[in-house]
């Protein structure tokens, strides 16, 4: 015991050092940098347009994310390699503190505490398929299956460009649901709690379709770069008049890549569902986010406190952006919505705490109210979100129903590339073409990083959230996000070209290599029942049954009986949800003393509903006891008044 105490004291001071260190250097080179910078700009160079344009490149939303890797490789000099990472075979070597009460760290370090930085924010993804690139190097998949002519030659044929695979295969048609919006923001949300994969450093962002416009090579992939090819012929494109739309790749967590240690992509947030959307996936952004007294900071009207300027677009009536726990917070409303949501009811928390806790320090009030705010975010993933995906025998056979929990330490809690990169973005087909806001229709290209009607419309927004239907999961995306994503003057952006280059740049094996992965039988024609009648739209980009994209040929499968997804994408988001439950050691069920709760304060979690914390949060008047479907039969208005508070008394200590 005195040896684990020596052991973490040791470790702990190293770290302190290190970081104390690490700042001054730090700080004396950004010093540096900034008046070089400033005195090779002048104020003309620094027009809205230039900020305006590098934060339409989605790429450069994590700009600031992705300078925080850099400092953190710098101060903690965390072990990138899974093969180098350190594997403690027993308990008295692990680094992490077993002992008092536990909270989750900021960026998930130490859950598992003989893997600690499994699931930690900055952390790889993890794979369920090996890595397909072209080549040894980590070039993106460009080629298809290799197709024998005559005795012996292999012909390779190119893939299709991801923009030929987005207009025919995901072009707006319109399939109203019973999900509401509400369905679709709270995916959003919850992807943003556990996943953003870091981009190459934006400075390289504006410079790949000129590069690509010397050189067409480019269009095949380099480190950094990987444009979308708009074909112009033999017909032009509906809709875009250029030939190319930049892409700047994921970052490669490790530069030296090997056959066995192939380019692997990184992720910014802690994997864990753990509310890290809105406390920060690291220290540094927490502690930028609290205010005194276990409080999180707010700005006035009880918003989201002040960002930074460049971060959004700013309609006539935003006076500022708003920073929150993940940076894509304003990248649509009904999101930015529910950011409001959680600070405002983690306050509410701190404030009724607070009065019967007296002894309790800002630190024991913060931490307490964020943990109870991370079992919230779980049980109505859980509960009630994850249902209205998967079907029932689905969640059964994983085992994400309630009462079933117990932790399992082996299990990797990581998000998986196909999951983050393909699987996960199912949700792009439920954005809705418009919102309704204060009576009139606004266009969905209007809302993109736009935190306007957050200042003017909050209730509203939220209303129509709950009451316009959704869009159907199929293999139809609006064009108001496959032509008019993030549009500006200066052009805009199609997100299922994305999704498609994305994999290939991510490396991701085609459709069915994961099929086998989940033990489906291995399609060999496009007429395959498990498409539908999307089957000849796959004919007619592919030519190969076995070159098909993930993304695509699993948004074309037909639902499954009682599923939102086909049986491809339902076995790999339940097998996830499988591991971030089971592999989480902070799940709420858990009945460790430190780290879970007492059998009284479960039982509060458990009666705290979305439709309650809306009621709460946004002050409405009344709402359907399941925001996630239309008001129906069986589904009808609750006044809010009926819905109990949360109750906090098993949390007292006077
Ligand atoms: C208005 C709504 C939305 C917009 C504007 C939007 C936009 C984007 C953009 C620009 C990207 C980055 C694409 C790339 O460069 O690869 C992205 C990634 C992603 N989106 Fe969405 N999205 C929306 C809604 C959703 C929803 C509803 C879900 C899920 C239910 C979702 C899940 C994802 C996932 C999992 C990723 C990958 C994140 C990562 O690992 O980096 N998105 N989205
Ligand atoms: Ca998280």
């Amino acid at each position: 015991m005195k040896r684990l105490i020596a052991y973490f004291r040791l470790n702990r001071l190293n770290t302190d050092i290190d970081m104390r260190i690490g700042s001054v250097i730090l700080w004396g080179i950004t010093l540096l940098l900034y008046v070089v910078f400033v005195s090779s700009q002048n104020v003309e160079s620094r027009s809205p347009n230039t900020s305006i344009m590098s934060l339409t490149m989605c790429a450069a939303q994590f700009s600031k994310m992705n300078k925080r890797y850099s400092r953190r490789r710098n101060l903690y000099t965390i072990p990138t390699r899974p093969t180098r990472r350190p594997r403690y075979t027993s308990v008295a070597r692990s680094p992490c503190p077993n002992s008092g009460r536990l909270f989750r760290t900021a960026d998930g370090f130490c859950n598992n505490i003989l893997r600690p930085s499994l699931g930690q924010s900055f952390e790889r993804f993890k794979r369920f398929r090996r890595a397909n690139y072209n080549g040894r190097k980590g070039l993106p998949r460009i080629f298809g299956r290799c197709r024998r002519v005559g005795t012996r030659r292999c012909v390779r044929r190119l893939l299709p460009s991801a923009r030929t695979v987005s207009t025919v295969i995901h072009p707006e048609v319109k399939t109203q649901s019973i999900g509401t919006v509400m369905r679709m923001q709270w995916g959003q949300f919850l992807d943003h709690d556990f996943t953003a994969a870091a981009v190459e450093q934006p400075e390289s962002a504006r410079t790949c379709c000129e590069q690509a416009a010397s050189n067409p090579r480019i269009f095949r992939g380099t480190d950094d770069c990987f444009p979308i090819r708009i074909p112009q012929t033999p017909t032009p494109d509906r809709f875009f008049k250029q030939t190319c739309l930049e892409l700047v790749r994921s970052r490669a967590i490790d530069a030296n890549f090997t056959r066995r240690n192939p380019r692997e992509q990184q992720n910014l947030l802690t994997s864990f569902v753990d509310a890290s959307n809105v406390y920060g996936s690291d220290q540094e952004t927490q502690d930028r986010l609290r205010a005194a007294n276990g409080r999180m900071k707010t700005s006035a009207g009880n918003l989201l406190p002040r960002g930074r300027d460049e971060d959004c677009i700013r309609g006539p009536n935003a006076p500022f952006c708003f920073d929150a726990g993940d940076e894509r917070v304003q990248v649509f409303p009904g999101l930015t919505a529910l950011h409001t949501l959680f600070v405002r009811i983690h306050n509410d928390i701190v404030e009724e705490l607070s009065q019967h806790n007296a002894n309790w320090n800002g630190e024991r009030l913060f931490q307490e109210t964020r943990k109870i705010i991370s079992a919230i975010m779980q049980r109505i993933t859980y509960l009630e979100f994850v249902p209205e995906v998967l079907s029932e025998p689905t969640i059964k056979k994983f085992g994400l129903d309630e009462g079933n929990f117990k932790y399992d330490i082996t299990i990797d809690p990581s998000i998986a590339n196909v999951f983050a990169t393909a699987v996960f973005r199912y949700g792009h087909s439920l954005i809705p073409n418009f919102l309704v806001i204060d009576g009139k229709q606004v266009a969905s290209r209007q809302l993109f990083n736009n935190p306007e009607f957050i200042f003017t419309s909050l209730t509203s927004l939220v209303e129509n959230l709950v009451s316009n239907p959704a869009e159907l999961r199929d293999r139809f995306l609006t064009e108001e996000i496959t032509d008019h994503l993030f549009e500006t003057d200066e052009g805009s952006f199609d997100l299922a070209s994305f999704n498609i280059q994305r994999g290939r740049d991510h490396g991701l094996p085609p459709y069915n290599s994961f099929r086998r992965f989940c033990g489906l039988r291995r399609v060999t024609s496009f007429s395959d029942p498990v498409f539908g009648n999307g089957g000849r739209f796959l004919a007619r980009v592919y030519k190969n049954v076995d070159d098909m994209d993930v993304f695509a040929a699993g948004m074309v499968e037909e639902s499954e009986e009682g599923s939102t997804l086909g049986p491809l994408f339902s076995c790999l988001m339940a097998r996830q949800f499988r591991d971030l439950k089971f592999g989480d050691s902070f799940w709420y069920e858990t009945r460790d003393r430190r780290r879970g709760f007492s059998f009284a304060q479960r039982r509060s979690i458990r009666r705290i509903t979305l439709s309650q914390l809306l009621c709460q949060g946004f002050g409405l008047k009344s709402v359907q006891r399941n925001p996630f479907q239309v008001v129906r039969a069986g589904n009808l208005e609750v006044d809010c008044s009926r819905f109990p508070k949360i109750d906090l008394s098993p949390w007292y200590e006077h």
